[in-house]
Parts: structure tokens; C-alpha cells; sequence
């Protein structure tokens, strides 16, 4: 079955903004989200660094040096550069965007009445610029002056009522654009879960999104965005591991097929653990038909190709056809329609490779065919790129990487051309 744009079925098609969008990961990139990283890391300490999953404690000033700069390169090749705090307050001028923001930000069970009142309340009166900071650096107990009462004296001083959210930095997963669809994603890990409040408000209430068609979502089977690569125009792979879910590969298959979005998508196990916490940490694309891949699996690495077997009405029900594992370079040349999907092999030795892959050496983000921007750091993978013909544009990550992200990570691309 071959997706069209007539399998859409959605209602709403009139205040759709088709400028916004991306089949691919190579196409040239015009319009980019990023988040530059600011008070929310200074939250970060050596007790809670491992539950807000960092390896370390960022020097803050560094970390915005080395942000800027990569801001920089991107605009320097003419990408234009969204800031998510910046969207994220304009949006908050809008009246029921506060209150759905406030009423979320608030929602945990951690909380109670008394605390959670005040806090509404508090909330409420900031300015959209408060409140933007508020829900990104979090609130901590020692920071309310009012709202005392039971649960603030058993809570310790430093604990947060509202969670600070370093990983914002890591635009990629908490949402992604499929064609003209922007994918709310469902993120796995406590610490960032409430991460997709703030882009669901965006591109549901900013003046510049509104209309946009969205599928999945915060509420549904796991899904983050590091996890899902659009291969060609039509074809989506998607890691399965420690965050998207058997059931959330299968759900966002289902969103996809449903609305014509993809006709296949490669479900691609990988192995549960910290160093590979998306498929974007072992495999990217950097031309049409070629990856960059962590040496250490690009053997073994395989995949589940999934089509749609019978279209039905309601998506729930669509008829999924599912293929045994294959070797995923392979799977995905077929789904492609290409001969090969060509491995640059950076044939590092093992051990050189294992550092490169921790260090985000495979997380590249390509601005064009053959335009990839790396860690700087990352020497031995971006010689064998340009060797394989590929522009790298280096940046440094020292300070940015401490949370195990590299480029592809640190942004998400709301407008590429079309391939
Ligand atoms: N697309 C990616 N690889 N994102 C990296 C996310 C890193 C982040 N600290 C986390 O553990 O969630």
C-alpha cells in the first residue's frame, strides 16, 4: 500500500501550515528548534544528576558559549533558529495557554491542595517570562514564600515541586515533524516526561503553529523523537530500546500509515542502556543513501519491516503487516527503493569506537546531502566523513555533551526541503 495524501483523515485541513515540515533527514535544513541551555542546568547537582540524566555538572557559562556557537553555524548556512524558551513565551501570552500550562505544570500527586493552590496562584501572576522560567528551571521548596503548611515542612529545603528540565536541551525527542505532521513524542524517563507539556502548548497555542496537525502524543505508548529517523521521503525507521516501546513503535506505525504519512516503518531493537539510549546514538544519516553507524553494531544491528496490510477508518484497527528481522542496512534499502544504504565505515578499533559512540560521534545533524555538523572532539569518525566526501562542520560539545547528546540531539527541524 502506497501512502498518499489522501489517506489523511483528519478534519481540519484548512488552517494547516504546509510550510512546516520534513520527509527527510538530509534535505536541506531551513528552520531549526533549539533550546539554549540556561537555568534548569543549574539545577543539577551530584545528587541528582543521575535521575535527571546528565553524567555530570555542566559549567553553565560554557555550555551557552558552546550553544551559541552552534546556533552560529547553523545560521551561518542560513538556518533559521527557533529558540523553544522564546516560543514558549510568546505562547503563554495567551490566556488559556497559561492556565493549561499552569494546571499541568502542577498536576503531580506530590504536591497536595494547600501547596497546589498557592503555587496556581503564584503561577498565575508571573509575567509570561516568569512563568517560561518557572517551568524550565522548576520551583524548589526553599524558593515559595508562601503555601506553608504540611507538605512543605516534611519535604526537604531542596526538593523540587516543580522539576527542573535539563534535558530541554535535547529539543529532538520531545517532539518530531513527519511531513506536515508534528509528533507531540511520549517520553519515557520520569525526569522529562514533563517536557512535552511545553511543546504540545507550542504548537497547539503559538500563533506561528496553530493549525498544525498533530499525531501521537504525551498521553500514548512511549515514543522519543532521538529514536525516530525518516530514512527517505516515506520511509521511517525506529529504535526500540530503553525509551520507545514495542507498543509505542507500533502505535506511532498505526499514526503514521493512517494518515499517509509513511508506508513503511522499520521497528530496530536496540540493546537497553544508557549509551544507547536512542537509535540517533549508534546510526545517522549524512547524504541521501549513506550513514554514519557505531562500528560495534553495524553488523549486527536488525530490523522489522512494517507496512500497512488493510487500511480501515478508524486507526486502531488497521491491519499491520510485519516482517522477520532482517539486517537493517538491508531492511532499509529495500524500504528505500535504493540498491544500498552504504555504512561509511570510520573503521575504528573497538575501543576508539566505544569512545566516539559515548561521546556522541554518530550523532550527526545533517544541514544538506553530504553537510553534517559533529563534535568537534569526535577526531577520528569526522576524518573518515570528510574522507567519504562528507562536509563536517565541527563544533565543541565539552559542556554540552555532559548529557550525552550531540547535534542531531540538541535540535529539531521544523522545515526542510523536500527531497
Ligand atoms: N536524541 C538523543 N540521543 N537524545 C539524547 C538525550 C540525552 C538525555 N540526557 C536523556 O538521557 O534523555
Amino acid at each position: 500500500m502506497t501512502a498518499s495524501p489522501s489517506a489523511d483523515h483528519s478534519a481540519d485541513h484548512s488552517a494547516a501550515q504546509p510550510q512546516h515540515g520534513a520527509d527527510s533527514e538530509v534535505g536541506r535544513l531551513r528552520t531549526v528548534m533549539l533550546h539554549r541551555p540556561g537555568n534548569e542546568l543549574k539545577r543539577l547537582t551530584p545528587r541528582n544528576n543521575d535521575r535527571l540524566l546528565f553524567d555530570g555538572i555542566p559549567w553553565v557559562a560554557r555550555a551557552q558559549e558552546e550553544h551559541d556557537a552552534f546556533a552560529e553555524a547553523l545560521r551561518a548556512r542560513d538556518v533559521e533558529v527557533l529558540y523553544l524558551t522564546e516560543l514558549l513565551t510568546e505562547t503563554l501570552q495567551d490566556q488559556m495557554a497559561r492556565n493549561h500550562a499552569v494546571t499541568a505544570a502542577l498536576s503531580g500527586l506530590h504536591l497536595g491542595d494547600t501547596l497546589r493552590s498557592y503555587l496556581a496562584g503564584f503561577l498565575h501572576d508571573a509575567s509570561p517570562d516568569e512563568l517560561t522560567s518557572y517551568l524550565t528551571a522548576g520551583i524548589r521548596n526553599d524558593e515559595v514564600r508562601g503555601g506553608h503548611g504540611l507538605v512543605t515542612s516534611l519535604l526537604s529545603p531542596y526538593d523540587f515541586l516543580v522539576d527542573p528540565l535539563p534535558n530541554l536541551l535535547f529539543t529532538r525527542d520531545s517532539s518530531v515533524w513527519v511531513r506536515d505532521r508534528v509528533a507531540v513524542t511520549s517520553l519515557a524517563m520520569p525526569a522529562r516526561t514533563r517536557e512535552t507539556q511545553l511543546t504540545e502548548l507550542i504548537y497547539t497555542d503559538h500563533p506561528r503553529f496553530r493549525g498544525t496537525r498533530k499525531i501521537h502524543g504525551w498521553h500514548s505508548e512511549h515514543v522519543e523523537g532521538g529514536d525516530v529517523l525518516l530514512l527517505a521521503p516515506g520511509v521511517i525507521a525506529v529504535g526500540v530500546g530503553e525509551r520507545t516501546t514495542p507498543a509505542g513503535v507500533e502505535r506511532f506505525a498505526r499514526q503514521v500509515f493512517h494518515a499517509g504519512l509513511a508506508r513503511t516503518v522499520l521497528a530496530v531493537p536496540i540493546t537497553q542502556e544508557r549509551a544507547t539510549m536512542h537509535l540517533d546514538t549508534i546510526c545517522t544519516l549524512v547524504d541521501v543513501d549513506k550513514v554514519v553507524m557505531y562500528p560495534n553494531v553495524a553488523d549486527s544491528l536488525q530490523a522489522y519491516t512494517v507496512t500497512l496490510a488493510e487500511d480501515t477508518d478508524d486507526e486502531s484497527t488497521l491491519r499491520l503487516e510485519v516482517s522477520g528481522a532482517e539486517p537493517f542496512l538491508v531492511a532499509a534499502a529495500k524500504a528505500m527503493g535504493i540498491d544500498q544504504l552504504h555504512h561509511i565505515d570510520t573503521g575504528l578499533d573497538p575501543v576508539t569506537a566505544e569512545r566516539e559512540q559515548w561521546d556522541d560521534g554518530n550523532n550527526t545533524l545533517a544541514l544538506a546531502p553530504r553537510v553534517a555538523v559533529a563534535y568537534e572532539r569526535n577526531d577520528e569518525t569526522n576524518d573518515r566523513l570528510e574522507e567519504a566526501g562528507i562536509e563536517v562542520v565541527r563544533i565543541a560539545g565539552s559542556e554540552l555533551g555532559s548529557g550525552r547528546g550531540g547535534p542531531r540531539c540538541m535540535s529539531c527541524p521544523i522545515v526542510r526541503d523536500p527531497l
